[in-house]
């Protein structure tokens, strides 16, 4: 008797908890369950953070954070890898054994995050065949999280595991082949990286790399694609930071007769080699030079490349002063010397503009300051030549013959979203790129998403997001935007005034709510609402820079070169019809809009892999973690769009097997022992055990917002199966939890839902709060042996796995629930209309099935 009155008490108690008089039950729950789940302890231990829970920035950084400190550097977060740069060399991490450990085992998924993962994930698609059969990684990030290093950690992977050596063909074709597509990265990164305030070894152009596989999954070959170098650094470095690192290696790594060669004394120091006392890892000639060698690049070849790099060291010593005879002859003698051009020529060029004037040419001398100009714009023109024309020898040097492979695993590594204190067209163009990727990385991710939940029954409902459409309309869009406007302004026959640009800007794009203007700025600019944030673009230069001339007296010196090399690159096709259609014809933004397009197009064909790698330190420290910093980034490369999108799909995820197991035996348990209670006591006390598992197991699948926990029909099935040996002891403490009226349900062809409603399910003339409904249209209520009936039913059917025929909305559940428990003592509602049974191949046995099991059900209970 005193036990009885204890548990009353208690469960007056926990009536009262569930119902608080001013509070909705849902409201309460809510916060309740929040606050539980937050455990902070454990948040580390989480391998993907969309199922940290709740899955929200603060807990998602937590999560971060809390590994980062146990030295776990990757970690999921849906189908993107997300990976923190240590900034120390981890020992083992990426070693042949770690490579062959995630190559060889059956699933690798269950292993540690690891960008092996992403790796081998795309090598077995491959193999598989499934379309689209070609893959690429995509790897992104801010400048130092660890890009490049993570694109060279993926191609010795498949260098590796992907390796003909292990079949061996010939060792000439191992050698050739592995080595030279490593080797492009030494040679690319001396080229086309530099030490900049955010990275010592920066990369400063956008890259996708194709790697080759035969039939067999080899890798036979690979292409480079490269985007935006930055070629001002030639000529202008930002302050504190370098220009390319193939100018240091040079000079600190030549031989006193090379140095001779290029007119490179020891005690001469060059403007356009600014802070050449910093000494770096990259500062490596000897490695560059070697890796050129396997390249390919033969000894002659390197000579002339190596000139053609000191003469664009002298050009950038050469200074103009107003009078012509000021010129440093010394200077621009030996940059004409180096670069096999007549000197006088050179400064002619430099001095003097050829204008056209109908047939007639008119030469008219240059300011002071249009001569540097036209000087920088001379070495600027060269290195970017340079670069692609090495480029090119590359791609002809790893490049597999097109009957020999037949598919690809793509790498881009690409310049992140950039926001600076002054932003120009450059940060314009890589921010551009970065929308586009995000377009690309949402509908990807809202796909993978919906396709997960359509393969394990779970009822989808479309998920907002933030559409970065209206940001490239805005930028790209067709017949007016940012890109059309400036490139109009850039054709123009006259040089752009920064303020009417801005106000035709405004006048044309004030539609859009994407773009703005500070009224009270000096300096005439528009701020564009990227998806990572506001950036503000300064007009000034802008146009000019889009047009990127070069004058065609510049071109015609140097296709007079003596030095072969200068000569072939600026005779090619492509340069030549740049002369012939005058400059400002091909602008910065539609080059760059091309390539993008053709990119995003292969990315489209291709199963796309993200990896989103994370600086957690400005500094660039060892194992140092800011939050703020890091949070940053998370927004600024969609996580954060992709953790809200989790969320408000079923972010909570836990084996429900067990869960559901246990539910019921809860249910039939506490009918049993509590026999003498009221329905609705018993009924409050099943869902205070059903919602103290749920709490304490973090249940699989649960959508907050709308209270709904959902599982397959698959594992719904097994569950069943287990239920014979149910160990019922597990129940023992249920009565401690406070109670929430969570109402387990079975919905839809077998998937399992879990509802929270705003009141305890009491089923009317039912000693259980127990209701069962097998969706889209029956709905039974039930007691525990007609429920176990039931259950061997639904088991027995072996349903077709056909999805998406019988989905059902949330309020017809309700209506259901709200007609079980207007039925009348004794009584049972089974409504048939198409009912996923069916659907099922057994149709005729089913029926009769149904029946049976209605009549034992109502023999049993009443
Ligand atoms: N997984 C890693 N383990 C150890 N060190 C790393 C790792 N990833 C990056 N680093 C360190 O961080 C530095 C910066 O990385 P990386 O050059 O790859 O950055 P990035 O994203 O390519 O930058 P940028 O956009 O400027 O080219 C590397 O030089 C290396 O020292």
């Amino acid at each position: 008797m005193f036990l009885m009155s204890r548990v009353l008490s208690q469960v007056k108690g926990l009536i009262q908890k569930v119902h608080p008089p001013q509070r909705s039950l849902n409201d309460s729950l809510e916060g309740e369950i929040q606050a539980f789940l937050i455990d902070e302890d454990q948040l580390h231990t989480y391998d993907d953070l969309t199922k940290v829970n709740p899955v929200t920035p603060a807990t998602v950084l937590k999560c971060l954070q809390g590994r980062y400190s146990m030295k776990v550097f990757y970690t999921h977060a849906g189908c993107t890898l997300v990976a923190l740069n240590p900034f120390q060399s981890i020992p083992d991490l990426y070693s042949l054994d770690v490579m062959k450990e995630y190559h060889y085992a059956r699933q690798p998924q269950e292993f540690k995050p690891h960008i092996f993962i992403v790796a081998e994930e795309a090598y077995r698609n491959v193999r598989g065949q499934l379309e689209p059969v070609n893959q690429s990684l995509v790897v992104s990030g801010e400048s130092g999280a660890g890009k490049t290093w993570t694109s060279r950690c993926l191609m010795k992977y498949y260098a590796t595991v992907a390796s003909v050596s292990s079949v061996v063909k010939s060792q000439d074709t191992v050698e050739r082949i592995e080595r030279r597509v490593l080797d492009s990265n030494p040679v690319m990164e001396a080229f086309g990286n530099a030490c900049t305030l955010r990275n010592n070894n920066s990369s400063r152009f956008g890259k996708y790399i194709q790697l080759q596989l035969d039939r067999c999954q080899l890798l036979v070959g690979a292409t480079v694609q490269t985007y935006l170098l930055e070629k001002t650094r030639v000529a202008c470095q930002p302050a504190n930071e370098r220009n390319f690192h193939i100018f240091y290696q040079m000079m600190r790594g030549a031989t006193d007769e090379q140095r001779k060669e290029w007119k490179m004394s020891h005690d001469q120091s060059f403007v356009w080699l600014p802070n050449s006392e910093k000494t770096i890892e990259e500062d490596c000639f000897h490695e560059t030079v070697k890796a050129m060698v396997h390249l390919g690049i033969n000894a002659e070849r390197q000579g002339e490349i190596f000139r053609i790099l000191a003469g664009i060291l002298q050009l950038g010593n050469v200074s103009f002063s107003s009078s012509a005879d000021e010129s440093q002859p010394c200077h621009l003698d030996r940059a004409a010397e180096l670069l096999c051009v007549p000197a006088e020529e050179l400064q002619t060029c430099l001095r003097v503009r050829t204008l056209k004037a109908g047939k007639q040419s008119v030469l008219k001398p240059c300011s002071q300051a249009d001569c540097s100009v036209r000087r920088d714009c001379l070495a600027k023109v060269i290195y970017a030549q340079l670069f692609e024309w090495l480029v090119t020898f590359i791609n002809n040097s790893v490049c597999a013959d097109k009957s020999t492979w037949c598919n690809f695993i793509g790498i881009l590594d690409v310049y992140g979203f950039e926001c600076f204190q002054t932003n120009n067209l450059e940060q314009l163009c890589i921010n551009y790129a970065n929308e586009k990727l995000q377009q690309h990385f949402v509908a990807h991710y809202l796909r993978a998403q919906q396709e997960e939940y359509v393969s394990e029954g779970l009822q989808w409902s479309f998920v907002k997001y933030q559409d970065n459409q209206s940001c490239l309309d805005l930028l790209e869009g067709s017949p007016i935007s940012v890109f059309s406007l400036l490139n109009e302004e850039s054709r123009l026959n006259r040089a752009s005034d920064a303020k009417t640009f801005r106000v035709r800007l405004e006048k044309e794009l004030c539609d859009n709510a994407n773009i703005s203007w500070d009224k009270f700025s000096k300096v005439p600019h528009f701020t564009v609402a990227h998806y990572a944030g506001k950036v503000g673009y300064q007009i000034e230069g802008m146009a000019e820079k889009n047009k990127d001339p070069v004058p065609p007296e510049l071109i015609s010196l140097l296709q007079k070169s003596n030095n072969q090399l200068l000569h072939q690159i600026f005779k090619d096709n492509e340069t030549e019809s740049q002369i012939k259609k005058g400059p400002g014809k091909t602008t910065v933004v539609s080059k760059f809009k091309n390539s993008l397009e053709t990119l995003m197009k292969i990315l489209h064909s291709t199963t796309p892999h993200y990896t989103r790698c994370i600086k957690p330190n400005p500094e660039c420290k060892p194992l140092t973690f800011k939050k703020e910093e890091v949070i940053i980034q998370l927004e600024a490369c969609g996580i954060v769009e992709t953790i809200h999108i989790s969320a408000a799909g079923f972010p909570i995820r836990k084996k429900i097997l067990s869960h559901c197991a246990f539910t019921i035996q809860c249910c039939w348990l506490r009918y049993q022992r509590r026999r003498r209670h009221t329905h609705r006591q018993s009924a409050t006390l099943i869902q205070a055990a059903v919602r103290s598992w749920l709490v304490r197991n973090r249940v699989r699948r649960w959508n907050r917002a709308a209270g709904v926990i959902q599982s397959t029909w698959r594992k719904w099935r097994s569950l069943l199966k287990s239920l014979a040996e149910a160990e019922l002891d597990d129940a023992k403490d249920l009565v401690e939890e406070d109670a929430p009226a969570l109402n387990p349900v079975v919905r839809e062809r077998g998937s399992v839902q879990l509802s929270i409603i705003p009141e305890p399910v009491a089923v009317r003339g039912w000693p259980m709060g127990l209701a069962l409904a097998s969706a889209p249209s029956m709905t039974v209520s039930l007691t525990a042996t007609g429920f176990q009936k039931m259950i061997s039913v639904i088991a027995s059917l072996n349903l077709p796995s056909r999805r998406g025929e019988y989905q059902v909305k949330t309020n017809q559940y309700t209506e259901e629930l709200a007609s079980i428990r207007a039925q009348p003592k004794g009584s049972i509602k089974l409504h048939c209309q198409r009912s996923p049974l069916l659907y099922a191949d057994r149709q005729p046995d089913l029926k009769s099935d149904v029946t049976g099991f209605n009549e034992i059900l109502l023999e049993k209970t009443l």
